[in-house]
C-alpha cells in the first residue's frame, strides 16, 4: 500500500511539473508574441550555447521580427529591437523598468551600481553620477594619456621585435591600469608587470566566468541560486578565489583611504563615496558635457524624476554608503572599466588593420586639427572622423549588448505589446546595430556613414545603443570615450597598423556579461617616423 502511494504521490508530482513547465513554456503565446519553441527542460538554452547569443539573436529577429519572446533556460526574456518600444522601456516609461534581469550567481545584498534595482540603486546613482563630471572627466584625462603613452612605449618595442602581436591583452592590461588610478588611485603597473596581482586575479576571475558550467544550471533551475551562492561562500572561505583576492585588496585601498580622512587632497571614486558631503557640491559643471548632452540629461532627469522630491533626492545623494556596499562598487567599476574597454579598442585595431586608407586619414585630421598640441580633453573633442570611427566600431561590436537588460515592475499595454510585471526586457542591440531597415549595407565597417548622416539625430532615434538608454545608461560612457579616443589618437601617430600573417578576417567572440574577443586579436605595428611625447603626471 505504502509502495502504491509513493508511486501514485511521485506520478501526480510529474504530471503536475509537467503542467506547470507546459503552461510556463507556453506564457510567449498567450501573450500574442512569437518566438523559438522551447524545450520544456531547457526553454532555448541549448540553441543560445550552441549557436551563441549572437547568432541567435539575429537569426531569430530575422524569423520573428523586432520582438520575440525567447527563454534563457527557465527565465523569460523579451527580445526588443523596435526602436519605439525601446524608448518605451528605456525612457519614456523608464519608472516601470528601473530593475534589470536578475544575473544567475548575483549575490542578494551589496550588489554593486549595475545589479543594484529599485531605491537603493537610485541612492547608489546619485551618489556615484558626480564622479563622471566633466570636471572630474578633464582630471582623469592626464593619467588617460599618459597609460596611452606608455602603451605606445610598449608597442614600440614589439614593433620592433614582433612580426605579430596580439593586441588583446596589451590593451586590456591598459584600460586595468587606466580605471585602477582613475577611480581608486591605484598603483596598478599592469602595462609593465605581467605578474601585476590584479592583472593576474582579474584574467583568472574572467576566465573562470568563461568556464562556469554552474551558469547554465542556475539557468534552468533560478530556484538554486541561494543554494549556489551560500555554498560558493563556504568554498571561499577555504579557497583563496580572485574573487576574494580583488574584494580584500578594495577593502585595504578603502580602509587607508577613511585614514586619510575626507579633507586628503584626492578626488575619485573611492573618495566620493567615503566621504559624499566633502566631494560632492564641490564641481557643479556636470551636467556640462559635451557631445552626449541628450543622453547624459535625459539620464540625470530621470533619476531626479524618480526621486520624489528634491530634499529627498538630496539626502539620498549625500547618505554615506557601507563599506560593503562600497567594495561592491568598486568591483563593477574596477572589472566595468577593464573590460569593455579593452575589447572595443582591440576591435578598433583590428578594424583599422583591414582599413590601412582610413589610417591615413585619421592621421591627416590629427594633423589638420590639433597639430602639435597635446592631446586633451578639449582637443579631442575636434576630431569627427575619430568619433566616426568609434561609433562604428561601437555599432559593429555592440560589447555590453547582452547586458541592456529590463525588468517590468507593473504590467503594462504598449501598442500591441502588452509586457506582464516581472517580464524581462533585453534591448537587442546585437540585431538593432545589425538591421537592414536602419542601417545601409550594415556589416561592412563603414565610418563614413557617420560623417554623412546628422549623428545626434541618429543617436536619440533609438537606433544606436552601444552605451543603453535613459535613466539607466552606462555610467562610465564619457570616461570610456575619452579613453579610447586619446588611445586611437596615439596610437594612429605613432603606428601603421597592419593585418599580420596569423590575423583574423573575421574575429571569434564569445559573450561572458560583455562580448569579447574569444582569443588574441594579431596584428602588425609598423612605427611611423614621429610618435607622441611621454609626460609624466602628477596623480589625482
Ligand atoms: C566602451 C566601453 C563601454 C561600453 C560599450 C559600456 C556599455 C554599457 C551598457 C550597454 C550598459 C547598460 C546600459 C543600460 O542598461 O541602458 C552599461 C552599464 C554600466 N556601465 Fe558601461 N560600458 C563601457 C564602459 C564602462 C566603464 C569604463 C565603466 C566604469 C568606469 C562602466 C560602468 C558601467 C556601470 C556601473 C553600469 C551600470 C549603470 C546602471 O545600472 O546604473 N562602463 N555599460
Amino acid at each position: 500500500m505504502l509502495i502504491e502511494l509513493c508511486v501514485f504521490s511521485a506520478l501526480a508530482g510529474l504530471f503536475l511539473l509537467k503542467w506547470h513547465l507546459e503552461y510556463h513554456y507556453d506564457l510567449f503565446r498567450r501573450l500574442g508574441v512569437g518566438g523559438p519553441k522551447p524545450s520544456l527542460l531547457t526553454g532555448n538554452l541549448r540553441d543560445l550555447r550552441a549557436k551563441g547569443q549572437f547568432q541567435c539573436m539575429q537569426d531569430w529577429t530575422k524569423k520573428y521580427g523586432k520582438v520575440f519572446g525567447f527563454f534563457e533556460g527557465y527565465t523569460p526574456v523579451l527580445a526588443v529591437s523596435e526602436p519605439s518600444l525601446l524608448r518605451e522601456v528605456m525612457l519614456k516609461d523608464s519608472q516601470n523598468f528601473l530593475a534589470r534581469k536578475h544575473f544567475p550567481l548575483a549575490p542578494k545584498k551589496s550588489l554593486g551600481l549595475f545589479l543594484e534595482n529599485g531605491a537603493q540603486w537610485k541612492r547608489s546613482r546619485n551618489l556615484l553620477t558626480p564622479a563622471f563630471s566633466t570636471g572630474k572627466l578633464k582630471m582623469m584625462t592626464p593619467i588617460m594619456s599618459e597609460a596611452a603613452d606608455i602603451l605606445v612605449e610598449r608597442l614600440t618595442d614589439r614593433a620592433k621585435e614582433e612580426d605579430s602581436t596580439d593586441i588583446y591583452s596589451v590593451l586590456q592590461s591598459m584600460t586595468l591600469d587606466v580605471i585602477g588610478r582613475c577611480a581608486f588611485g591605484l598603483q596598478t603597473h599592469a602595462q609593465v608587470d605581467k605578474e601585476d596581482m590584479f592583472l593576474v586575479k582579474i584574467r583568472n576571475l574572467f576566465k573562470a566566468m568563461t568556464k562556469t558550467k554552474i551558469e547554465p544550471l542556475l539557468m534552468v533551475l533560478p530556484g538554486l541560486n541561494g543554494i549556489v551562492f551560500g555554498l560558493k561562500e563556504i568554498v571561499s572561505i577555504f579557497h583563496a578565489s580572485p574573487v576574494k583576492w580583488l574584494r580584500q585588496a578594495m577593502y585595504q585601498v578603502i580602509q587607508a583611504r577613511r585614514a586619510l580622512g575626507p579633507n586628503a587632497n584626492v578626488i575619485d571614486l573611492v573618495q566620493l563615496m567615503l566621504f559624499p558631503e566633502k566631494t560632492r557640491y564641490k564641481d557643479h559643471s556636470h551636467t556640462a558635457c559635451t557631445g552626449f548632452d541628450d543622453n547624459e540629461q535625459s539620464a540625470e532627469e530621470n533619476i531626479s524624476k524618480s526621486s520624489s522630491t528634491n530634499a529627498e533626492h538630496h539626502t539620498i545623494g549625500v547618505k554615506p554608503l557601507a563599506d560593503i556596499e562600497i567594495m561592491a562598487h568598486s568591483m563593477t567599476f574596477l572589472l566595468a572599466g577593464y573590460e569593455t574597454s579593452g575589447a572595443v579598442l582591440a576591435y578598433f585595431f583590428h578594424e583599422l588593420a583591414k582599413h590601412p586608407e582610413l589610417q591615413e586619414r585619421l592621421l591627416e585630421e590629427i594633423n589638420d586639427s590639433i597639430g602639435k598640441r597635446d592631446i586633451d580633453y578639449e582637443t579631442i573633442q575636434e576630431l569627427p572622423l575619430f568619433d566616426a570611427v568609434f561609433d562604428e566600431v561601437l555599432r559593429l561590436y555592440p560589447t555590453a549588448s547582452f547586458i541592456t537588460t529590463r525588468k517590468a515592475s507593473e504590467e503594462r499595454q504598449y501598442g500591441d505589446v502588452k509586457i506582464p510585471a516581472g517580464m524581462n526586457v533585453l534591448a537587442n542591440v546585437w540585431a538593432l546595430h545589425r538591421d537592414p531597415e536602419f542601417w545601409d549595407d550594415p556589416e561592412t565597417f563603414n565610418p563614413d556613414r557617420w560623417l554623412v548622416e546628422q549623428s545626434f539625430k541618429r543617436k536619440s532615434s533609438f537606433t544606436y545603443l552601444p552605451f543603453g538608454a535613459g535613466p539607466r545608461l552606462c555610467i562610465g560612457m564619457r570616461f570610456a570615450t575619452i579613453e579610447a579616443k586619446i588611445t586611437m589618437v596615439k596610437i594612429v601617430q605613432s603606428f601603421q597598423i597592419q593585418q599580420a600573417h596569423d590575423s583574423k578576417d573575421e574575429l571569434d567572440l564569445i559573450s561572458r556579461g560583455a562580448i569579447v574577443p574569444d582569443s588574441d586579436v594579431k596584428i602588425k605595428l609598423k612605427k611611423r617616423a614621429t610618435g607622441t611625447r611621454r609626460r609624466t603626471v602628477r596623480h589625482c
